[in-house]
């Protein structure tokens, strides 16, 4: 039976207030306001190009300048993720050192915490793999891309002929006991525990704690001074989303983001005003509160999301509607454990499949190169004699880790300016980290030369692939491409 939300039909009107597209001059306003508040220079959001939203040149660009870095608007770790790599849950940077990494990994590896890397997500996890900030379709220039793990040098273990580390070992590289050589080399932010308590969020910094906190975490903590509605039924929302998919995590971030961004406008309405306060919802305060995310690209989930290669076409309605049902026992999981009653209109399913859907359909993969790579092709790249001695170290620290030694931080995130950006097969520019990037801001290369004037495109896919493969792929973003390139090996 499909899943019918009654706040859907309680809330009509409101809802859809909140899901119609913004009038172009308020999409202007906010991104000029954006563009200037971050001094973002050479770029410009404009509206009239044939695919709505574009993003264009607004000085001249070279080969391999960086045009932008885009801080993203709400992101989160893949659940599987977070086994391999301990981050700065706010801004993702890597945190503690390169022993606390290697040691955590190892020691949840051998509690048996299963990992899960990004080719072998859940069955629902469904998120187009090839908006990857890594392209490593080419293979040169991703220089931290490249698999070193089939190095001679290493020689080493596959994951499953690992060799373990003596747990003393293991507890002495998480507690700081055991120094790995040349590892000062590579300092790393101290870990900051989250302010509510939680043992599930850490920081790079205080000022990270507390601006995640402030826009999103203080409802979705776990911890003693969470100011969630009911804890018990967070963990049980959070247990579903690993269980079924990470990305109601991320969706959950966003409702959060605008009942604390509805809550602070109307105190300080109040502070102003001095009105009286009443549970019901502001309606203008609420849209004021969603602006941001507002400004995405949306439709409902259960509709955008492409089919699953091993999904027969005969099984589409079915599928759909498996997806919708599974969204709405999300919902009723979240609602439980943060409702809010003037934000009530949040609390749709229309809401929430949109809010999906957005992370769905723009391109939006987190991507933090790992500094424990780093350390080993330091080490590889020693001078014979002290690597011969580092390597009485560094060895059997490898052997156990083995194949998977170091994985980059992956997760899912929005990226306003980024998500303006249209595709083409032919782009001009790419997402790409350079070794300097080492946080979640999206940051986009010049791949030729851009004149002052030109749109910005990247492409969502990768772009050497056969025309009918590249349509295909294309499709499940709603549109057929017409870039130059397609048009010619069209005829
Ligand atoms: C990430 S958004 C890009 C910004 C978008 N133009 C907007 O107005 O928000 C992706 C959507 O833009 C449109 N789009 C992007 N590139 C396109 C292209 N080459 N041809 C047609 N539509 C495109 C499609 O609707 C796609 O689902």
């Amino acid at each position: 039976m499909e899943a019918v939300c009654p706040i859907d039909s309680q809330f009509a009107d409101e809802i859809s207030a909140i899901l119609k597209p913004p009038m172009p001059h308020q999409v202007q306003e906010y991104f000029d306001q954006l563009t200037t508040t971050r001094e973002i220079r050479g770029l410009k959001v404009r509206q009239n190009g044939e695919h709505g939203k574009g993003v264009y040149a607004d000085v001249d660009f070279e080969e391999g300048d960086l045009v932008l870095k885009d801080q993203m608007l709400a992101g989160s770790q893949h659940s599987s993720n977070k086994i391999d790599c301990l981050v700065c849950s706010f801004c993702f940077c890597f945190v503690g050192s390169i022993e606390l990494q290697i040691g955590r990994k190892l020691y949840l590896q051998d509690l048996g915490v299963s990992t899960n890397n990004e080719c072998e997500r859940k069955p629902f996890s469904h998120i187009p793999k090839e908006t990857c900030q890594i392209d490593s379709s080419d293979g040169e220039d991703d220089s931290y891309v490249v698999d070193h793990r089939s190095s001679k040098e290493y020689g080493s273990s596959s994951s499953k002929y690992r060799t373990p580390l003596p747990k003393e070992i293991v507890e002495s590289l998480m507690n700081g006991e055991l120094v790995l050589p040349y590892s000062k080399q590579f300092p790393l932010p101290s870990v900051i525990s989250c302010p509510g308590g939680c043992r599930e969020s850490y920081y790079c910094s205080k000022l990270c704690a507390e601006a995640d906190w402030d826009l999103f975490h203080s409802l979705l903590c776990t911890g003693a001074r969470s100011k969630s509605l009911n804890k018990e039924a967070l963990l049980k929302f959070i247990q579903h989303a690993n269980e079924t998919n990470d990305i109601f995590l991320l969706a959950a971030k966003v409702v959060s983001f605008t009942i604390l961004r509805y809550k602070k406008s109307k105190a300080a309405n109040l502070e102003k005003e001095g009105k009286c306060t009443t549970d019901s919802c502001n309606l203008s305060l609420l849209l004021e509160a969603w602006k941001p995310i507002s400004m995405g690209y949306k439709r409902r989930w259960w509709e955008c999301i492409a089919l699953p290669d091993d999904v027969d076409c005969h099984e589409e309605t079915a599928f759909r509607m498996q997806i919708k049902e599974l969204a709405f026992m999300s919902l009723q999981l979240l609602k439980a454990a943060i409702f809010d009653k003037e934000c009530e209109p949040l609390f749709s399913l229309e809401i929430y499949g949109h809010i999906i859907g957005m992370f769905e359909l723009n391109n939006l993969d987190l991507v933090v190169p790992s500094p424990v790579e780093d350390y080993f092709l330091y080490i590889d790249d020693l001078p014979h004699s002290d690597k011969k001695e580092a390597e009485i170290t560094t060895r059997p620290v490898l052997d156990a880790l083995g194949d998977d030694y170091s994985v980059c931080c992956e997760g899912t995130a929005f990226f306003p300016l980024q998500s303006c950006m249209n595709h083409s097969c032919y782009p001009n520019a790419k997402a790409f980290k350079r070794d300097e990037d080492r946080d979640g801001q999206a940051t986009i290369i010049a791949l030729r030369p851009i004149s002052k004037g030109e749109e910005v495109t990247i492409s969502y896919i990768e772009e050497d692939l056969p025309f009918e493969e590249r349509q295909a792929l294309l499709a499940d973003y709603g549109f057929r491409c017409k870039c130059p390139k397609c048009l010619e090996e069209e005829l």
